[in-house]
């Protein structure tokens, strides 16, 4: 049973969502995702799993609006065709900042853009935003006077300034160092739970995935959804957590499946 069918409006619903990437004309072109259907409520927090080359980016990509396909995808009710501030995505890469700007300019810039000039309401948001992210005190900072854990952290509170009713991550964490990841996913859990944002978050760490999750998803080498999983661990989840070596086990029993 779809959530759309227990009653609630999804935040997110993708329906029949089908993406093929050209080969330059050459040939068939790549059917990356083939009907996929997904919903997603407010406040759910989704990992993705899946072997190389499946289609997370993409999938992630189409509902951020940067890529055409068939099918539908609305947020909220309404379609998208487009980016929008809606959803924001957060990425692996730690070069999201603007060199040239400090850490609050940065985060106050898409807020600029979107026509907000007064400064007092600009500066209130940037704090309120850094703060959630535990950056305040480094708002004065430029984007090279920080380790890639703060980048991170400064494109979340980026993110989180905007209100977007989605939050797209692509492994965000990979390049971080294993207790810099520790970290960040502890600081993203509380700010989860404390926010009630909604969030889709790809990795390909099955730790990760289990211990942020509320639900986690498998996607098929050919472009699907494979397992669609509630996470009923209790917060925080450890690998010391009853159930999670099981949960551990059935994703990796699944993405070896998936070769
Ligand atoms: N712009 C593009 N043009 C053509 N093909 C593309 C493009 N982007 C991705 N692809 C192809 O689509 C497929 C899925 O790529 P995608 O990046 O979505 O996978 P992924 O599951 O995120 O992979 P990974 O886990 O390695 O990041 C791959 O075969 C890739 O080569």
């Amino acid at each position: 049973m779809t959530q759309e069918q227990k009653g609630k409006t999804p935040v997110l619903d993708v329906q029949n969502l089908t993406k093929i990437y050209d080969n330059g004309g050459k040939g068939d072109g790549n059917e990356v995702l083939k009907n996929v259907n997904f919903t997603m409520n407010e406040g759910e927090f989704v990992c993705i799993l899946g072997p190389s080359g499946c289609g997370k980016t993409t999938f992630l990509r189409c509902i951020g609006g940067f890529e055409t396909f068939d099918g539908t995808v609305k947020v909220n009710g309404k379609e998208v065709s487009e980016p929008g501030t809606d959803r924001i995505m957060v990425f692996q890469d730690f070069n999201q900042l603007l060199p040239w700007k400090t850490v609050e300019k940065n985060v106050q810039y898409p807020l600029k853009i979107q026509g907000l000039k007064d400064k007092t309401k600009l500066r209130e948001i940037s704090d309120a935003a850094l703060e959630k992210v535990d950056l305040l005190s480094s708002r004065t900072l430029y984007p090279h006077q920080l380790s890639g854990g703060m980048k991170q952290r400064v494109a979340i509170a980026k993110a989180l300034a905007l209100k977007p009713q989605i939050i797209l991550m692509d492994e965000p964490f990979a390049s971080l160092d294993a207790m810099t990841r520790n970290h960040l996913q502890e600081e993203l859990m509380k700010l989860h739970q404390k926010e009630k944002v909604t969030v889709i978050f790809i990795t390909h760490n099955i730790q990760e995935a289990v211990c942020l999750g509320t639900r986690i998803l498998v996607m098929a080498k050919q472009g699907g959804i494979k397992m669609d999983v509630p996470n009923t661990i209790p917060k925080p989840v450890t690998p010391a957590s009853e159930d999670y070596g099981q949960m551990w086990d059935m994703f990796n029993k699944a993405l070896h499946q998936e070769g």
